[in-house]
C-alpha cells in the first residue's frame, strides 16, 4: 500500500471506531480481516496512524474546527507527526486509494490554526471531567503535562542483574539502537518509530535467557525507591504478572524471602514462567484459593510490603490512548476502594520499623497524596518517609531526579514531561518501631 492509501485505511478504521463504538484494537483487527492483501508493514503503519489520531483526538479536531475522522487525521499529521500543509496536501492528492485533495478551508486551518487559544483539556487531549484533578496536581502546566502524556512512549527494558550486566546488554542490543535511560542504572531505552512496530525484543537472546525484561523506567524507579534489600522479608501484595516482583528479586540478590500474591489469581498466571526465566529462586507465589487468605500465616513480620496499587492508569495514557477516552468516574471510585483495602491489609502485615511502598501509575491526587493522607489518618503508627530520603538510592542522580519530580508531603510523582517516564507516584510509609 502507498502511504496515501494507508491514510485512507486509517480514516476507515476511525469511522468504524466512532460509529460502532468499539475499541481501537478490535476495529483494527476487523479491518485486517476484511483486507487480507494488506501486509504486516501496512497494518503496523495503519495502527500507528489510528493510535496517533486517538492521542491527538481533541486538539486535532480543534485546529481543523471539525471532528470528522478525516479532519482529525489531517490535524494529527500536523500536531503529532509535524507535517506541514504542503506535505499533507502531497499525500492527499485524490489519486486512486488516496484521500481526496484538501479543501481551501482544510489547507487554511493546517496553515494558520494552533492550540494556543484552546482550553487546557483540548490542548492537552484529555477528557474534560478530569480537568479539576489535573489542575490540582499540575496547575497551569496541566495542558503541557497532559500533552506529554499523550505522546508516543519509548520501549524501556530493565536489565536483570541476577543474569546479566547493563554494559554487556547495551552492547548486544546495539542493533536496536538501545541507549541507557537517564535515571535507572538498569534501564535501556529503544525509541519506537511512527509505525508503532514492536522491535521484537521477545525474540532476542538476552530476553529468552532472562537477562532483560520489558519495564518502563518509572516502574523500575518506583521499585528501586522501595529500598528492598538482600535478606529482607518482602511481600508484593498486588503482584499481578510480576513486573515489580522481578525487580524486587533482583534488588534482593537471591537472599531473603519474597512473597508474591494478588487478589485475582488470574492476574498471577504469567508470573511463574517469568520468575523461572529470570532465575529467581527465593520467591513464594501465593495464589488465592476461594475465600481463604493466602497470607494468613503472616502477622506484622514483613520488612517491606509493596503495593503496586490497582489504579486508573492515567500515568500510562501514552501507551494506551484509547483507554484515556474510555475512562469513567465510576472506575476511579472502584479503584479508590481497592486501594484502601490493599493499604489497610498491608498495614497489618508490616512489622514495627518496617515499611509500605505505595505505588500507582496514576497522576490523580485522590489515588496518590489524598489516599496516603487518609491512610495516615487511619493508621497513626505510620509516617511518610521524606521523598529525598527514599530517592537517595539513586546516588549521584538523586538531586537531579528530585528536582525533576513533583513532590508533596505524601510522596513523589514522575511524569512523561518531567522525568521522561510513565506517570508514577510513590510513597514510602514507615511503621513506627
Ligand atoms: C497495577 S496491577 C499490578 C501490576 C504488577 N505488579 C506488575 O508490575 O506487573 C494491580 C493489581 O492489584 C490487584 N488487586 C486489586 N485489589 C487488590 C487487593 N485489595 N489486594 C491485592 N491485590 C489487589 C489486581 O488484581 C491487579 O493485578
Amino acid at each position: 500500500m502507498t502511504p496515501a492509501a494507508r491514510l485512507s485505511a486509517a480514516i476507515e478504521v476511525i469511522e468504524a471506531i466512532d460509529s460502532e463504538r468499539v475499541p481501537a484494537a478490535k476495529a483494527l483487527k476487523e479491518w485486517g480481516t476484511a483486507h487480507r492483501f494488506a501486509g504486516s508493514g501496512d497494518r503496523a503503519a495503519i495502527s500507528g496512524l489510528v493510535y496517533d489520531v486517538l492521542r491527538r483526538q481533541a486538539s486535532s479536531a480543534w485546529i481543523m474546527d471539525a471532528a470528522a475522522p478525516r479532519s482529525r487525521l489531517l490535524g494529527m499529521l500536523k500536531l503529532e507527526r509535524g507535517l506541514d500543509a504542503d506535505a499533507i496536501a502531497a499525500l492527499c492528492d485524490g489519486s486512486r486509494f488516496a484521500p481526496a485533495p484538501l479543501s481551501e478551508g482544510e489547507r487554511a486551518a493546517l496553515v494558520s490554526r494552533t492550540v494556543t487559544d484552546a482550553p487546557a483539556h483540548i490542548a492537552g487531549d484529555y477528557p474534560e471531567w478530569l480537568d479539576g484533578y489535573l489542575a490540582d496536581v499540575f496547575g497551569d502546566d496541566r495542558a503541557a503535562e497532559a500533552a506529554a502524556m499523550a505522546s508516543r512512549a519509548p520501549l524501556d527494558l530493565r536489565v536483570n542483574t541476577l543474569k546479566a550486566k547493563p554494559e554487556k546488554v547495551l552492547g548486544s542490543l546495539r542493533h536496536l539502537n538501545a541507549t541507557a535511560t537517564p535515571w535507572s542504572p538498569l534501564g535501556l531505552r529503544i525509541t519506537l518509530g511512527a509505525d508503532a512496530r514492536n522491535p521484537g525484543v521477545h525474540a532476542e537472546e538476552d530476553f529468552i535467557k532472562g537477562g532483560i525484561e520489558v519495564q518502563d523506567e518509572g516502574s523500575q524507579l518506583a521499585a528501586m525507591l522501595s529500598g528492598a534489600k538482600p535478606g529482607e522479608q518482602v511481600i508484593d501484595l498486588c503482584a499481578g504478572a510480576g513486573g515489580k516482583t522481578l525487580a524486587l528479586a533482583a534488588m534482593m540478590q537471591g537472599r531473603g524471602r519474597l512473597i508474591a500474591t494478588d487478589r485475582d489469581k488470574r492476574q498471577l498466571a504469567p508470573i511463574h514462567e517469568r520468575l523461572s526465566r529470570a532465575g529467581v529462586h527465593n520467591a513464594d507465589v501465593r495464589t488465592p484459593k476461594g475465600a481463604d487468605d493466602p497470607l494468613s500465616d503472616i502477622r506484622a513480620s514483613a520488612d517491606l510490603v509493596l503495593i503496586d496499587a490497582p489504579c486508573t492508569g492515567t500515568g500510562t495514557w501514552r501507551r494506551n490512548p484509547d483507554a484515556k477516552w474510555r475512562m469513567r468516574a465510576g472506575a476511579l471510585e472502584v479503584r479508590l476502594k481497592d486501594q484502601i483495602e490493599a493499604l489497610d491489609r498491608a498495614a497489618a502485615l508490616v512489622k514495627p520499623g518496617g515499611r509500605i511502598a505505595y505505588i500507582t501509575c496514576s497522576v490523580l491526587p485522590p489515588e496518590n497524596s489524598e489516599q496516603v493522607r487518609k491512610f495516615i489518618g487511619r493508621h497513626s503508627d505510620f509516617t511518610v518517609t521524606p521523598p529525598a530520603q527514599a530517592a537517595s538510592v539513586l546516588w549521584d542522580k538523586t538531586d537531579e531526579f528530585l528536582a525533576a519530580t513533583y513532590q508533596s508531603d505524601e510522596g513523589l510523582l514522575m511524569t512523561p514531561r518531567r522525568t521522561g517516564t510513565d506517570g508514577f507516584f510513590i510513597s514510602v510509609l514507615h511503621k513506627k518501631a
